[in-house]
């Protein structure tokens, strides 16, 4: 193994003198060039076959197999070498002396490892080689890493444990890597030769589980469909379904659902695809874009009853009804592009995409719908199967309290907090409108004002709703009133006739 090395550095060697002595020559006379060509090619030649003398020599005598992973494979950064990289420099950091700190694109943190050139690893109790190196070419350096190992061991190296190194290397890199978050760009961006389909930014929302209000037993339900999930790879594979899972959030605005989302990210560590469905054009654009979604991602369509004629006729009939008219903001995107809208996505492309084209190219993806109207979808877009889990997110109730309380103001109790309790049951409000009267408002926590202005806000809502709910029974009864007018003087009409 050492006798490969060493053939192998003077070798290189050589090959640099070679290269050296090509970039000289430029400075000689015509004359000496060519016949310094003529040697250096024959010198070349020469070397190429001292070197596979050398090859077989070592490998007839030496017992080690040795394979090269070069870092580039082509134009292509060989995905083998990264594994690698990454699972030989965290083998046992903690024991090296020598460590290598670097903070690398698209990870999270500085990752420390080991700065060895030669790292020995066991498997099976058969001991393995793993030797980096560089190569000099005349434009790069090409680097590579060398497995080095026993004849005898064969089968046992080169296959499952270089599976085992590929899949432990790139579960480390998913650990360090930085979440990213994706939007679509509009196809008139989109340019034939550089694949800039999504932009992407790092993914910084620190919202978890663990913050987000809502039913401690309703959370721990989608906490656990999710890691189930996220580990079901073979478990989907053995039922031969595509190993996918729909979740529809919805509720009234403010109630978690984008929040929920960045806690699914950051509990699965998945990067997020925001597809804003407005500006994709037609089928053929959609179907595009999601071929272009990696593996182990969550793909979102927020307000989907507002993004697109997804809910059909029902659609068209909403924009009419002054119910939403005015006050509904979440839709207000729709109200204003909707003349220059020149989307041609269908209900059907999506259903396609979501059963079909999607499913078939890259696994572990989860889809995520968000609405504010849920009756207002078509039931196809949200049958189990597309939509597996429908999970409601609500009006704070005590226990969601209870864990904002816990988030804003670092309290488990408070004499406060019965009254609280009864006058949340009592009226509506989100979660972020509590949240933000949790917020305290001085430097300095002062939890008892926190809560007491949240108290004074739910005093406030709750009237607001009786005023609300008489004036709705005063119209009522007013409307009644006229229709009862109305009939007597029909009566009284038909007893004149
Ligand atoms: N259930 C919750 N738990 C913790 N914080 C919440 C919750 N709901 C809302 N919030 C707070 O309120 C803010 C707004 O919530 P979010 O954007 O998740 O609401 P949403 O349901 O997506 O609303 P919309 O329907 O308008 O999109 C969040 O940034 C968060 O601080
Ligand atoms: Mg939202």
């Amino acid at each position: 193994m050492v006798i490969g090395e060493s053939w192998a550095q003077i070798g290189s060697t050589i090959a640099g003198l070679m290269f050296a002595l090509a970039t000289l020559q430029q400075f000689f006379p015509l004359q000496l060039r060519v016949t310094l060509e003529q040697f250096v090619l024959a010198t070349l030649q020469q070397f190429s076959f001292v070197q596979k003398f050398c090859d077989k020599l070592v490998n007839f005598f030496s017992p080690y197999i040795t394979i090269t992973f070069p870092e580039y494979s082509g134009y292509w950064s060989n995905q083998a070498y990264t594994a690698i990289e990454t699972y030989v420099g965290a083998r046992s950091t903690t024991e090296a002396s020598q460590l290598k700190g670097s903070l690398i694109r698209n990870s999270k943190a500085l990752v420390l490892t080991r700065d060895d050139r030669k790292v020995s690893d066991e498997f099976d109790g058969v001991k393995v080689w793993w030797v980096s190196g560089s190569s000099t070419s005349t434009s790069s350096e090409d680097k590579y890493y060398q497995l080095i190992f026993h004849r005898r061991h064969r089968d046992l190296i080169t296959g499952p444990y270089l599976d085992y190194v590929l899949e432990e290397g790139k579960a480390i890199e998913a650990r360090n890597k930085q979440r990213r978050l994706y939007t679509n760009n509009p196809s008139e961006n989109w340019s034939s030769y550089k694949k800039n389909l999504w932009s992407d930014i790092p993914f910084e929302n620190p919202a978890t589980f663990q913050t987000l209000a809502m039913d401690p037993k309703k959370k721990e339900e989608i906490i656990n469909d999710l890691v189930t999930f996220s580990k079901g790879k073979d478990y989907y594979t053995k039922l031969g379904k595509p190993w996918k899972r729909g979740y529809l959030l919805y509720g009234p605005p403010g109630t978690g659902k984008s929040t929920m989302i960045a806690a699914m990210a950051n509990l699965l560590n998945y990067d997020i695809y925001d597809l804003e469905l407005t500006t994709v054009k037609n089928n053929t654009e959609l179907r595009k874009l999601l071929t272009e979604t990696s593996s182990k991602s969550i793909i979102v369509i927020e307000d989907i009853d507002c993004s697109l004629d997804v809910t059909g006729q029902r659609n068209k009939e909403r924009a009419k009804s002054s119910e939403n008219l005015g006050h509904d903001l979440n839709c207000k995107r729709e109200k204003e592009s909707e003349n220059e809208k020149t989307s041609k996505v269908t209900l059907s492309g999506l259903l396609n995409f979501i059963d079909g084209t999607w499913s078939a190219c890259g696994t572990g993806r989860i889809l995520v719908f968000t609405t504010n109207h849920v009756n207002k979808l078509d039931p196809a877009l949200i049958r189990r199967g597309r939509m597996d889990l429908h999970i409601e997110l609500s009006y704070c109730s005590f226990e969601a309290f209870k864990t904002l309380a816990r988030n804003y103001l670092d309290l488990d109790s408070h004499d406060l907090f019965e009254n609280i309790g009864i006058l949340l049951k009592e009226t509506d409000m989100t979660p972020a409108d509590v949240a933000e009267n949790l917020m305290p408002k001085r430097e300095k926590k002062d939890p008892d004002s926190c809560l007491e202005s949240l108290i004074q806000a739910l005093e406030v809502a709750k009237e607001n709703a009786k005023l609300k709910a008489d004036k709705g029974k005063a119209l009522k009864v007013k409307k009644e009133g006229r229709t009862n007018k109305f009939y007597t003087g029909l009566i009284k009409k038909r007893w004149l006739f």
